[in-house]
Formats: structure tokens, C-alpha cells, sequence
């Protein structure tokens, strides 16, 4: 055999071989580098200075461009391997790439309960300097390698959204630089127009620099329950009582294993005392992944309380990579494997992505379903029981979040906030006459439900039908009042599946 093709067919059969003893430890000689970088070279803490040099640079790279390439839109030069997608974003290739890597938290301010962060920072660099200071965001999300900026400019949700909404919707303030080489601020009371555009227009109306995200106290534990229920009605009525409960639940997250069997589970962020017991600490290494644990309630068909550190609740699904991981480590939950090698896991995404190849990908586009599907509450049974005959992929992640009905990208289709569910399908399909066309009929069919679909995966849709879902009235004048047109793609052109492959 070649030794390409040697190189191939391992790399495709044996990934776990690659991944265990090359990608592990070179995530964790990553960390380290981290640490030692931050800890012993960049002593230094930023300052406003710092923040405003590095956006004074920006802003020159931008009039130089408008100089030197006016033809050529606009994109981030953030490498299409770094960020939290399947696909490669192959319209980086053709437009001309600006560097806003600006990774740091700049201030927290205690008074009016915000943070200041640049657009680059992670989940996991964030979450933990908050905690430490006794902070948390209200939207924690549940990826450490997730940006901020990413979040904003995409979508982010996770089980704390039913009470606060989409990621955004926690922000109060966003640094943009526009087409011009201008600095703009947003707020509700300035630019308030660009303020409720910006969410989900995925870098199309300006480079992102600082975001301020609203804070709230910190509690040691979420003290979370696990609630088995049969059947899709029992889900579907429940799911939306826990949903009601805002005064009691702090936290609502739904996984279904089967047709008919799911785990509810509600949380509350708590300090305990000193009776606290059943503390579960899922975020060690030697523990199994979190949705194991908790198909372990399913099986055993009994209702159960646990406190959770709180770090260790956000990052629930990091490890695991919701079920994901399963497919690369097969045996990595098995506890010879966790005690072992537990403590380099999990393997970076982006090393993972750096290092597939054109079959892997071709594997996965053809084999594989990823997505996730935003709906109205009351359609989970239905929109179930459509994923159960074209996909049957299982677990399920449903989360549910509540929209509001602005004049932005995505809001809710009726006048008042209203209750929508994510439903997250991630795995192989079960059926036989799986192909990867039926992707654009769940569009559709998620479409005619007036739902919408997350943009990291890309879209099936045509422009047409991509309007129809996500209302360009607004971004449009704003597009118009910051001279995006020839500076700036269209949001469609950056999510369509013929860029993202
Ligand atoms: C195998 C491997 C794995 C790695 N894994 C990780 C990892 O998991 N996590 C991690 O954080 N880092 C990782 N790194 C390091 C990472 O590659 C670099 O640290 C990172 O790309 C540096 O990014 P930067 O933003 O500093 O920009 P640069 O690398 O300087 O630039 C990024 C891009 O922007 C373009 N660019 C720069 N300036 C301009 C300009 N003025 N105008 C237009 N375009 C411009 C460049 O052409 C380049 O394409 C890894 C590196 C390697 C080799
Ligand atoms: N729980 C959740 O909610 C999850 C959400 N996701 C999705 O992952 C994505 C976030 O991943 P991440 O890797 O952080 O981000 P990405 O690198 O994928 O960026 C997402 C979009 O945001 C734009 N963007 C990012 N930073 C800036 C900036 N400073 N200025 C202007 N535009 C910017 C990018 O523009 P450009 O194309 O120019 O680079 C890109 O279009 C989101 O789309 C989110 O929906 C994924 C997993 C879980
Ligand atoms: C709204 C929510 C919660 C979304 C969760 C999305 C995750 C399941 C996605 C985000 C990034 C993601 C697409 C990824 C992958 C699986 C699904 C992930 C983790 C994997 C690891 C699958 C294997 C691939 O070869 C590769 C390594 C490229 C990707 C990387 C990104």
C-alpha cells in the first residue's frame, strides 16, 4: 500500500490510535504553553491602553484595505480550523482576512454588575476568572473552546436560556468597527439600531472589539434533579411546566434516549450548607461522561438530586463533546481508559479538525448528521417524531430558550417572548434510506413550523427561503446606513453549504 494511503486508512480506522497518543498529548503540551504564556511571559494585566492599541490597529488594517483591495469584502483572519464548526469556511479564501484576534478580559465592573471582554476570548479562559472573582454570566455556555464573539455574531444558547434568553441577549454593549475604519459603540440607547442588528449577522455589518456581558453572583453548586418520563406527551407537558417554573428553576435541560424515554432535569444555583452531601464533582477526570451519567437515571427509572460544582455543570458536555467523542474514542468512557488517560481529555476541536482528512470529512458529510433546530415549545412531540423516522439518531439535546420579538435577525414570531426549544441531533442515523439530502427537507420542514436552524453546520436553504426564516427588514437599512454593501458579504454568504464545505 502507498504510504498516503497507509497514512489514510488509519487515520480513518484507527483515528482513536492518532487521536490518543499524538492529538492527547499535544492538547496537553498546549495547556501548558498556555499557562506558562500567560503566567510568566504576560504578567502584565490588560489595560484600557492595551485594549485601545489593538483596536487602533485594526482600524488601520481596515483603511489600508479600503486603499489597497477595495474589491475584496471583508472577513475575520481567524482560521476556519480554530472555530466551533464541521465544515471548512472556504470563503475566508477569496476575502480579504482582517486580524481581530483580540483574546482578553479588559474589566469587570462590579457597580453596574458587567464584564468588558474582547471577542476572541473563550468559554474556558472566561468562566473561570468570573467564578474566581465570584461572577457568572447568565448565559454560561456549555463549550470551553466557544469565543464570545463567536456568540454573538452566531447564536448561543444553553439551559439557563429559557430564563435569559439567547447569548446576546445578556450583552449590553458591543465595540464595533465599521466598513469605514470608524469605532461605534452600541447600546440600546446608542446606535440602537446596530445594537439589536449585530446578533447572528456573523461579521457582515463590522469587526467586532469588546463586548460587555451583564453579571450575576456566583454559587458554589447547581443542585440539579433528574426526572425519568415516558412518553413524548409526558415529555412535551412537563418540559414546558419546568419552563413556566422561572421562580424556582434556574436551569432546564431535556435529554431524550429513546422515542419515548427522556431525563428532565432542573437545577438551581446554590450555595448548599453544611449538610450538603451528594456533592458529584462530574468535571474530575476519572468520572464518566455526563450523558452516561445521566441515562443512568433512565435505566434505574429513578427520580435523583445531586449538587454540581457549578464550573463543573457549564462544562457538562465538554468532555464528551456532547456524544460526539464517541465516534473517534469509542472505549473512552470505559474506566480503564479514564483513569489512565482521562486526565489529558478532551482532545482540542481545533487540533481535531486541523488534523482530519478530505475522507474523514467525505465520511462524516455522507454518514453523519449534526445539527440543530430551533422550534416552538409545543412542537417537540411532533418535531420528534419527524427526526425519529428520517434520522433516529439518539440521544437528543433539547434546550429550551425564550425569544423575544425584536426587529432583529432572530426573534419570535408572535408579539410577546415566547417559548422555543432547541433540538440538537448529533450522531449516525438509524434508518436505511438515510442520505444526506434529507438535511434540506428538515430545513423546510423547520421552516414551515416558522422555527429556525443554528448557521455553524451551514444551510441547505436558498436566499429566498433563508429571508423567510430570518427577517432581513432591519439588518438591510443598518447593512445600508454603514456602507456594508461592497464591504461586507451578506450574512447568507457566509452560511450557505457552498462556502462551508
Ligand atoms: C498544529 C497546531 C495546532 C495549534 N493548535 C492550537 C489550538 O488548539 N489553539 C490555539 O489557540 N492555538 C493553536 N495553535 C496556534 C495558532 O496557530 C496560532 O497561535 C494562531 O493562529 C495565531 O493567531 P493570530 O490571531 O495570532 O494570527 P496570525 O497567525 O498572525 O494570523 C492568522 C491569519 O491572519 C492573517 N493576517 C494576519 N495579519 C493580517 C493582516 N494585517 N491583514 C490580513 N490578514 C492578516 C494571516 O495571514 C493568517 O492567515 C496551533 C498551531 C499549530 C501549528
Ligand atoms: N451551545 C451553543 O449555543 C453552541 C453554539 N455554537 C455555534 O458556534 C459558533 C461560535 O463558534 P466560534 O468558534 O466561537 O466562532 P466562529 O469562529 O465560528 O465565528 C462565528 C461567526 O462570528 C463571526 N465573528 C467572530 N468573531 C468576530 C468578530 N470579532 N468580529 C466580527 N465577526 C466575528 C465570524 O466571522 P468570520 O466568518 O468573518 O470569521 C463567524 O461568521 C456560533 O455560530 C454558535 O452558534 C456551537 C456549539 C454550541
Ligand atoms: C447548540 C449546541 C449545543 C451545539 C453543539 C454542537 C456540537 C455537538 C458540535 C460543535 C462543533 C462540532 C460540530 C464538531 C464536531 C462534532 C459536533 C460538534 C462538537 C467534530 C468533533 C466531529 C468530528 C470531526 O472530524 C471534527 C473534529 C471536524 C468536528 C469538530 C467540530
Amino acid at each position: 500500500m502507498h504510504s498516503d494511503s497507509l497514512l489514510e486508512y488509519v487515520l480513518v480506522n484507527f483515528r482513536w490510535v492518532f487521536v490518543v497518543f499524538f492529538l492527547l498529548p499535544c492538547t496537553v503540551m498546549g495547556k501548558v504553553w498556555a499557562t506558562f504564556e500567560k503566567n510568566l511571559w504576560s504578567r502584565r494585566r490588560l489595560t484600557g491602553l492595551d485594549h485601545e492599541k489593538k483596536v487602533k490597529n485594526i482600524q488601520c488594517e481596515v483603511r489600508h484595505r479600503n486603499v489597497y483591495a477595495p474589491n475584496r469584502v471583508m472577513c475575520t483572519a481567524r482560521p476556519s480550523w480554530r472555530s466551533m464548526t464541521l465544515a471548512d469556511m472556504t470563503y475566508k479564501k477569496c476575502m480579504f482576512n482582517i486580524n481581530v484576534h483580540l483574546d482578553e478580559m479588559i474589566s469587570i465592573d462590579s457597580h453596574n454588575q458587567t464584564v468588558r471582554v474582547e471577542p476572541s476570548i473563550t468559554m474556558g479562559q472566561l468562566i473561570p476568572i468570573l467564578i474566581q472573582s465570584g461572577w457568572t454570566v447568565p448565559v454560561a455556555l456549555d463549550m470551553e473552546d466557544l469565543t464570545i464573539g463567536g456568540l454573538v455574531m452566531g447564536i448561543g444558547l444553553e439551559s439557563s436560556s429559557f430564563k435569559f434568553g439567547l447569548f446576546h441577549k445578556t450583552c449590553t454593549r458591543y465595540e464595533l468597527i465599521t466598513a469605514d475604519g470608524d469605532l461605534i459603540i452600541c447600546s440600546k440607547s446608542e446606535n440602537p439600531d446596530v445594537f439589536e442588528s449585530i446578533p447572528f449577522s456573523h461579521g457582515t455589518l463590522g469587526f467586532l472589539t469588546a463586548v460587555d456581558i451583564r453579571l450575576m453572583p456566583a454559587k458554589k453548586y447547581v443542585r440539579l434533579q433528574y426526572r425519568p418520563i415516558s412518553s413524548l406527551e409526558n415529555i412535551q407537558s412537563s418540559l414546558i411546566s419546568e419552563t413556566l417554573d422561572t421562580e424556582n428553576n434556574d436551569f432546564v435541560e431535556l435529554l431524550i434516549y429513546s422515542k419515548n424515554e427522556a431525563v428532565l432535569m432542573t437545577g438551581q444555583m446554590t450555595d448548599g450548607d453544611q449538610s450538603t452531601k451528594n456533592i458529584n464533582e462530574i468535571g474530575r477526570f476519572y468520572k464518566p461522561w455526563f450523558f452516561k451519567h445521566v441515562e443512568s437515571f433512565l435505566l434505574s427509572q429513578k427520580n435523583a438530586e445531586e449538587y454540581i460544582p457549578l464550573q463543573d455543570y457549564y462544562f457538562r458536555h465538554n468532555n464528551s463533546l456532547f456524544w460526539e467523542i464517541q465516534d473517534i474514542i469509542p472505549f473512552g468512557n470505559h474506566p480503564v481508559f479514564r483513569y489512565l488517560l482521562g486526565w489529558i481529555m478532551p482532545a482540542k476541536v481545533a487540533l481535531l479538525k486541523l488534523t482530519q482528512t478530505d475522507t474523514i470529512k467525505r465520511l462524516y458529510d455522507e454518514h453523519h448528521f449534526i445539527d440543530d433546530f430551533i422550534l416552538p415549545i409545543s412542537c417537540l412531540k411532533k418535531s420528534v417524531e419527524k427526526f425519529h423516522e428520517h434520522l433516529n439518531i439518539y440521544p437528543i439535546w433539547v434546550c429550551p430558550a425564550v425569544l423575544n420579538p425584536s426587529h432583529g435577525l432572530v426573534h419570535s414570531h408572535a408579539s410577546v417572548d415566547s417559548m422555543y426549544i432547541d433540538i440538537g441531533l448529533y450522531g449516525e442515523p438509524n434508518v436505511s434510506n438515510y442520505n444526506s439530502g434529507i438535511a434540506k427537507d428538515l430545513e423546510l420542514f423547520v421552516l414551515k413550523l416558522k422555527g429556525f436552524k443554528m448557521m455553524y453546520i451551514g444551510t441547505h436553504l436558498n436566499m429566498h427561503e433563508f429571508k423567510k426564516m430570518f427577517n432581513h427588514c432591519l439588518y438591510q437599512r443598518v447593512r445600508m446606513q454603514l456602507n456594508c454593501e461592497y464591504n461586507f458579504p451578506e450574512v447568507y454568504d457566509k452560511v450557505n453549504k457552498k462556502v462551508r464545505r
